[in-house]
């Protein structure tokens, strides 16, 4: 594990660097597809309006970015923020075709926007790879307009008996066999792993977003707890 901000930062910083072609086909098979119907499921309990300007944090790829844009609409906007220009340049290809996506590099620990800018701000898979989690919610926080919607998709604690087992067996023992058939992911399916270990569960993340100011909290977990969403708003 990295022990100070900076060596995480560089470390995350590296893996998304070198990863970036491989990273949509290793998400499909890592999380067996299931991130699609994750992602399905957070879009519909957002209900995003049409016309509405949208900050997708640690966009990487930008599969998320993407399905805010067709949410928003032609008269919306959607900005995709992160640190890896690599990761950032496969989501320009993919996002080519779209006049109402802009893609910008940026920290979410610092976000190169002005205060209350955003209806809607989300980060998936994104937190448990910044250094500080509350500084994040808090920078999300702050562009966001009063009224506007925050959303993390991340990865979580599994609660379901029996799967927490199961959950880091396959950690421990099925992952590094993909890692073989990927052998040059190897580093970063270790730190998926690091990161996932050592992310706060649903309830602790919930009290992250409370108190960073946020209000009506809620949160959902998927696939026995394998994943996490957290909706919030923050006050009018
Ligand atoms: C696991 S990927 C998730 C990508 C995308 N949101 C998705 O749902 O597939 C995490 C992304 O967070 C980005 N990232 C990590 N730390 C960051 C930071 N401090 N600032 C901006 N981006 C960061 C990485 O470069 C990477 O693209």
């Amino acid at each position: 594990m990295p022990r100070t901000p900076e060596e995480k930062t560089e470390l995350v910083h590296g893996v998304f660097e070198n990863i970036s072609t491989r990273y949509d086909r290793l998400n499909d098979i890592i999380s067996f597809n299931q991130h699609k119907r994750w992602r399905k499921k957070v879009m519909k309990r957002m209900q995003v309006s049409r016309g509405a300007q949208a900050l997708d944090v640690c966009c990487g790829t930008a599969d998320w970015t993407i399905q805010l844009a067709q949410a928003v609409g032609k008269s919306g906007h959607v900005t995709g923020l992160d640190f890896s220009a690599n990761m950032l340049e496969v989501g320009k290809q993919k996002t080519a075709a779209y006049d109402n996506v802009n893609l910008v590099l940026g920290n979410a620990m610092e976000l190169p926007f002005e205060d209350n800018t955003f209806d809607y701000v989300t980060i998936g898979f994104g937190l448990r790879n910044v250094p500080d989690y509350s500084k994040a919610i808090e920078e999300m926080y702050r562009v966001l307009k009063p009224g506007g919607m925050v959303v993390c998709l991340e990865t979580s604690q599994p609660t379901l008996p029996g799967f927490k087992q199961g959950y880091e067996a396959y950690f421990k023992y099925v992952m590094p066999q993909f890692g073989k058939v990927f052998a040059k992911s190897m580093k970063e399916y270790s730190w998926l792993q690091q990161s996932a270990f050592n992310f706060p569960d649903r309830y602790a993340l919930a009290k992250l977003f409370a108190a960073a100011g946020f209000e009506k909290v809620e949160f959902k977990g998927f696939t026995g707890g394998v994943s996490a969403m957290h909706l919030a708003y923050k006050p009018q």
